[in-house]
C-alpha cells in the first residue's frame, strides 16, 4: 500500500513503528478546495484552519502557503504558530477561560483576531490593550442554541454551553460591546459562532446563519464579519456521508446572502473554521500486529500503539476503518476486534475489523485519524509520542520525532541538572 506514492512498509524500515502518516496533499488540496470554494463577489472570505485538530510546526506552515487564516485556542498553539513563523495578524485566538499570560502572549505577538467569550475577558482585555501599538479586531462568540450532531441537530439546546454568549442576552452583549469599544485599540467588528463536530446536515449550518442574521439586524450595532466556525465531516467509515466542500460552502454562502438582502445587513467579511475536514482523512495510524489471540466470540489483533496515540474511540465510541498492508486486495474473511498494548480494557481501536487473516508483524493502516488523534494523543503507560510523517509524491519527511524513553524522562531529569 502507498501513501502519497510510499510504500507503508518503506516507512516503517525507516522511521519504525507505529506512526503517523499524513497524505501532504490531501491537505493541500482540501485547504485549496475550502479556499477555491468559500468565495463572493459581494464580501470577502477566510477560511481559518483550527489548528486543535492537528498542530505542529509543519502543519501551519501549510496552512501559510496555501494562504489561510490559523484558529488558535491556547497559548501552546499561539507559541507554536509564532515558531513556525506564521503571520500573527493572520491568527484568530479563541478560548473561554485565557489566562492573562495568554492575552499578553496574543498582544505581544500581534495577533489579529481575538475572539471574546465572555464579559469577564472583555473587562481584562480591555485593561490590557491599553498600551499596545496596533488595533485587535475583536469577534464575540455567541451561542445561537443550535447545537448539531451527526445526523442530527437540536435546536435551543445548548443554552449551558460553556462556550460564548447565549444569543438571547441582548442587554449582556450590548454591554460587552459597550466595553470593547471603549478600548481605543480593540475593535468590534462582529461575531461568531461554532454548533458542533462532524456535522452532515447542511441545515444545521442555515440555521445557524439564519439565527445569527437575524440577531444581528436586531442589535442596532454596526456588524461587519461573521465567523460561523467549522464542523464539516469526515468520511471514517463507510457510514458517514460528510456534505462536500463545495455545497458546504455553496449553502454557507447564499445563506449569508440571502439574510443580507432581508435584513439589510452591512457584512462585509465571512470566515469558517475547519479542522477536522482538512486533516482527517490525510491522515492514518501504521502499527504492528503484535500478538493475537482467540476468546470464545472474539479473535483479537493486538497493536504496538492505540488509546494513548488515539483517544477517540474511547471517548466517543468513535469508529475507524483500516487495512493489512499488501493484503488490500485480498477478500475479507474473519472479523477482528483491533486492540492496544494499554492497560485499560476500553483500549479498543476497532470493535469489528473484518479483514483478510491476519499473523504477527503484518502492518495495519487504520485510516482518518489526521484528526485529534495526535492532538489529543497521551503519554499514558508512559507511551512514547509516535512520530509524524508528511508524504508526497513518493517522497517522506519527519515532521514530528518520536519519543524516546529518555524524552519521557527529561523534565524529571532536568530538575536535578
Ligand atoms: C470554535 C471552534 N472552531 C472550529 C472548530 C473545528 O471544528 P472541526 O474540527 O469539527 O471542523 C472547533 C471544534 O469543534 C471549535 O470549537
Ligand atoms: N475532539 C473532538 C472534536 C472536538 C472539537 C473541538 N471543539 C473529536 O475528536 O471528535
Amino acid at each position: 500500500m502507498k501513501i502519497s506514492n510510499v510504500e507503508v512498509k518503506d516507512l516503517v524500515n525507516t522511521y519504525g513503528s507505529p506512526l503517523y502518516v499524513y497524505n501532504q496533499r490531501m491537505i493541500e488540496d482540501k485547504l485549496n478546495a475550502f479556499k477555491n470554494c468559500l468565495k463572493s463577489s459581494e464580501f470577502e472570505c477566510d477560511v481559518i484552519y483550527a489548528s486543535k485538530a492537528f498542530n505542529c510546526k509543519a502543519m501551519i506552515q501549510l496552512v501559510s502557503k496555501m494562504d489561510c487564516s490559523l484558529d488558535a485556542v491556547s497559548g501552546g498553539e499561539l507559541y507554536t504558530a509564532y515558531a513556525a513563523g506564521f503571520d500573527m495578524a493572520r491568527v484568530y485566538f479563541h478560548g473561554n477561560n485565557k489566562s492573562m499570560d495568554e492575552l499578553k502572549m496574543a498582544l505581544k505577538y500581534k495577533v489579529g483576531t481575538i475572539i471574546v467569550d465572555n464579559l469577564m475577558e472583555a473587562q481584562l482585555l480591555s485593561e490590557l490593550a491599553k498600551n499596545i501599538d496596533y488595533t485587535v479586531s475583536i469577534l464575540l462568540r455567541v451561542n445561537p442554541g443550535i447545537e448539531a450532531h451527526t445526523h442530527e441537530y437540536i435546536v435551543t439546546a445548548n443554552i449551558d454551553s460553556k462556550f460564548g454568549i447565549s444569543i438571547e442576552k441582548k442587554s449582556g452583549i450590548l454591554e460587552l460591546i459597550q466595553i470593547i469599544n471603549a478600548c481605543p485599540n480593540l475593535s468590534f467588528d462582529g461575531f461568531h459562532a461554532h454548533i458542533g463536530s462532524q456535522i452532515f446536515d447542511k441545515e444545521a449550518f442555515v440555521q445557524e446563519v439564519n439565527k445569527v442574521c437575524e440577531f444581528v439586524s436586531n442589535l442596532g450595532v454596526d456588524v461587519s464579519t461573521l465567523n460561523f466556525g467549522g464542523g464539516f465531516g469526515a468520511v471514517y467509515t463507510d457510514e458517514d456521508t460528510p456534505i462536500p466542500v463545495d455545497i458546504v460552502c455553496d449553502t454557507l454562502i447564499e445563506a449569508v446572502k440571502c439574510n443580507i438582502e432581508k435584513y439589510a445587513l452591512n457584512i462585509n467579511k465571512i470566515c469558517i473554521e475547519p479542522g477536522r475536514s482538512i486533516v482527517a482523512e490525510a491522515g492514518s495510524t501504521v502499527y504492528t500486529v503484535g500478538f493475537m489471540k482467540e476468546t470464545p466470540h472474539k479473535n483479537y489483533i493486538f497493536v504496538d500503539g492505540g488509546m494513548s496515540d488515539n483517544i477517540r474511540p474511547a471517548l466517543y465510541q468513535a469508529k475507524y476503518s483500516c487495512v493489512i498492508d499488501g493484503k488490500e486486495n485480498e477478500m475479507a474473511s474473519k472479523h477482528y476486534k483491533v486492540a492496544g498494548k494499554c492497560c485499560e480494557s476500553g483500549d479498543v481501536i476497532i470493535e469489528d475489523a473484518y479483514l483478510p487473516e491476519a499473523k504477527p508483524n503484518d502492518l495495519l493502516v487504520v485510516k482518518t485519524t489526521g484528526a485529534y488523534g495526535y492532538s489529543m494523543a497521551s503519554h499514558y503507560n508512559k507511551a512514547c509520542g509516535l512520530p509524524v510523517i508528511f508524504c508526497k509524491d513518493g517522497n517522506s519527511q519527519c515532521v514530528i520525532r518520536g519519543e524516546n524513553y529518555e524524552d519521557l524522562i527529561r523534565l524529571e531529569n532536568d530538575l536535578c541538572a
